[in-house]
C-alpha cells in the first residue's frame, strides 16, 4: 500500500465517512522530488482539504514517510504515475492462467449502463459494444477509439472489457495506460526478462491499451508493442486501442504501426451536444444519489463545453458544496458556487483566442478577422467565429461587434443566423464547427 493510502486509512478511521468520501477520497497522489503531492480535482476542494485537513495529513505523513512535504494541486495524476502491472518475468504459458492475474486494472465501475448516449459518441458505443459481443473479430479489431480528453474514450474502453467479463467470467481483459506498458517493459529490459513480459500479454484474450499517443516516439515501446500487437491480432485476441487525435496525426509514431491500427475499425469519439451533456450531468447526479434540478443541468451543460471531465468536476463542486453549507442546489446556487470556474473558462476562450483559433484553422490571417473585405473566402470564416463567440463567450452582439472590427450587432446576428442555417444542410460546415468548437474548449 502506498503511503497516501495509509495516511487515508487512518484518516478514514478519524473522520465522519461523508467528508473522508467527499474531501479525501477524491484526491490522487504522486511523488515528485521527495514529496507528495496531492491532486484535487478543483480548486474549492483544494481549498478545504488545505484548511481543514492539511495538518493532519501532515502529521500522518511524518509518521509513515519520515517527511512532511506534501503539496495540494488542482489536476489529475499524471498518467505516468500510474502503477504499472507487475509482469511476472517467471511467467510461464501456462494453459490456462487465471483471468483475475489480468483483470485486476479494469475498473468495473464504468459500463455501457451509465454510459449516455448521443450524436457523439454513438459509433464509439456502438463499436465498443461489438467488440464486446464479438472479440476478435476482424471488423473491429483492433478497435481504435480516438478523439480529445475527457470525451469518454476510457468510459467506453472499460465498458468492453466489463461486459466481455460479465458475459464469460473467465475472460482475461487487461488494461493498461500506455505507460504502463513502456514502464512494464522497461523492468522487463533491466531484469531481461523480456520473455517473461512478451508470454504475459500474449495470453490475454483481450487487451486494452489507452493513450497510445504517448507511444510516439519511443521506437523500442513501438517495436515491442508491434511484436504484440501481431501475435494478438493472428490469436484473433481483441485489442482496443485509443488514442487522443487519429494516429496518422501523430508524429513519432512508426509508419508500420499506423498501417497496423488502420485494420480494423477507428471511430472518432466528439465532444457531446447540449442535449447530452445535461443527460450526464443528470445521469451522473442520480448515480452519486443527489437530486439536482433539470436547470442546474442545463446549466452546467451551458457553460461547461469543453469535456465531460470537467463538466463531472463542477458537478462534484457543486454536490460537495451543497452537503457542506446544507444549501438546496438551485441554479442562483449553482451560479454562485461556479462563479469561478466558469470565468476561468470564459476567460481562457477570449475572443482573441477565438478569432486566431478559426483564422488558422481556414489559412488566414488574424487582420482578416477585423477587416471590411466581404470576399467569401473571408466572410464565412469570420461568420463562423462571430457565431462562435456568442455561443462561448457571454458577450453580447454589440461587444462581438466591437471585436470585430467595429461592426454594427445586426451584421453579428446575421453572421449568428447564416451560420446556424448552413450547418442544417452543409456537412461540412457542421464538422468546421464541431472541430472548432473542439479545439477552442480544449
Ligand atoms: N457519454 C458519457 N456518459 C457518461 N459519462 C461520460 C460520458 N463521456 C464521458 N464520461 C465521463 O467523463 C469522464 C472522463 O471520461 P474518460 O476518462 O473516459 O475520457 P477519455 O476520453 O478517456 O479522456 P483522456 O483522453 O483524457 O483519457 C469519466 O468519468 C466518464 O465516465
Amino acid at each position: 500500500m502506498d503511503v497516501w493510502h495509509l495516511c487515508l486509512e487512518r484518516l478514514e478511521a478519524e473522520l465522519p465517512a461523508e467528508d473522508v468520501h467527499t474531501w479525501l477520497k477524491p484526491l490522487q497522489s504522486s511523488a515528485r522530488n521527495g514529496a507528495m503531492v496531492l491532486f484535487a480535482p478543483n480548486a474549492f476542494v483544494v481549498e478545504h482539504v488545505r484548511e481543514r485537513y492539511l495538518g493532519r495529513i501532515r502529521e500522518l505523513l511524518a509518521h509513515f514517510a519520515g517527511h512532511e512535504a506534501v503539496s495540494l494541486e488542482v489536476g489529475s495524476l499524471p498518467r505516468a504515475a500510474v502503477a504499472a502491472p507487475a509482469v511476472d518475468a517467471s511467467a510461464r504459458p501456462a494453459a490456462a492462467p487465471a483471468a483475475e492475474a489480468f483483470n485486476g486494472n479494469l475498473d468495473s465501475h464504468y459500463t455501457f449502463e451509465n454510459f449516455v448516449e448521443g450524436r457523439s459518441n454513438q459509433l464509439g458505443r456502438a463499436a465498443a459494444m461489438q467488440a464486446a459481443l464479438n472479440p476478435g473479430e476482424r471488423g473491429h479489431n483492433p478497435l481504435l477509439l480516438y478523439g480529445g480528453t475527457g470525451l469518454g474514450k476510457t468510459h467506453l474502453m472499460f465498458a468492453a472489457g466489463n461486459l466481455m467479463r460479465s458475459n464469460n467470467p473467465g475472460t482475461r481483459v487487461m488494461y493498461l495506460r500506455s505507460e504502463q506498458f513502456f514502464s512494464a517493459m522497461m523492468k522487463a529490459l533491466q531484469e531481461k526478462a523480456m520473455d517473461g513480459f512478451k508470454r504475459h500479454f500474449q495470453q490475454v484474450d483481450a487487451l486494452l491499451i489507452d493513450d497510445i499517443q504517448f507511444f510516439a516516439g519511443k521506437d523500442r515501446t513501438q517495436e515491442e508493442f508491434f511484436h504484440t500487437f501481431n501475435a494478438l491480432f493472428d490469436g484473433k485476441q481483441q485489442i482496443i486501442l485509443t488514442c487522443d487525435r487519429y494516429p496518422r496525426e501523430v508524429d513519432g509514431l512508426e509508419p508500420r504501426l499506423k498501417s497496423r491500427l488502420a485494420w480494423g475499425l477507428s471511430v472518432a469519439i466528439e465532444p457531446p451536444d447540449f442535449e447530452t451533456r445535461a443527460q450526464i450531468v443528470l445521469s451522473k447526479a442520480a448515480e452519486r444519489g443527489v437530486v439536482i434540478p433539470e436547470d442546474v443541468a442545463f446549466l452546467l451543460a451551458k457553460k461547461m463545453r469543453s469535456n465531460v471531465r470537467d463538466l463531472e468536476g463542477a458537478l462534484n463542486t457543486l454536490t460537495a458544496r451543497a452537503n457542506f453549507t446544507g444549501r438546496a442546489i438551485t441554479t442562483d446556487f449553482a451560479q454562485e458556487t461556479l462563479r469561478d470556474l466558469l470565468r476561468a473558462q470564459q476567460h481562457s476562450i477570449g475572443i482573441p483566442n477565438i478569432q486566431k483559433t478559426v483564422a488558422d484553422y481556414f489559412g488566414l490571417q488574424m487582420k482578416d478577422m477585423l477587416s471590411k473585405r466581404r470576399t467569401r473566402s473571408l466572410a464565412r470564416p469570420r461568420q463562423m467565429a462571430m457565431a462562435l463567440t456568442k455561443e462561448l463567450t457571454e458577450h453580447s452582439l454589440p461587444e462581438i461587434g466591437d471585436a470585430f472590427g467595429g461592426r454594427d450587432h445586426t451584421t453579428v446576428l446575421h453572421a449568428c443566423r447564416q451560420i446556424r442555417t448552413l450547418m442544417e444542410t452543409d456537412g461540412k460546415m457542421r464538422e468546421d464547427w464541431e472541430k472548432l468548437i473542439r479545439k477552442l474548449s480544449e
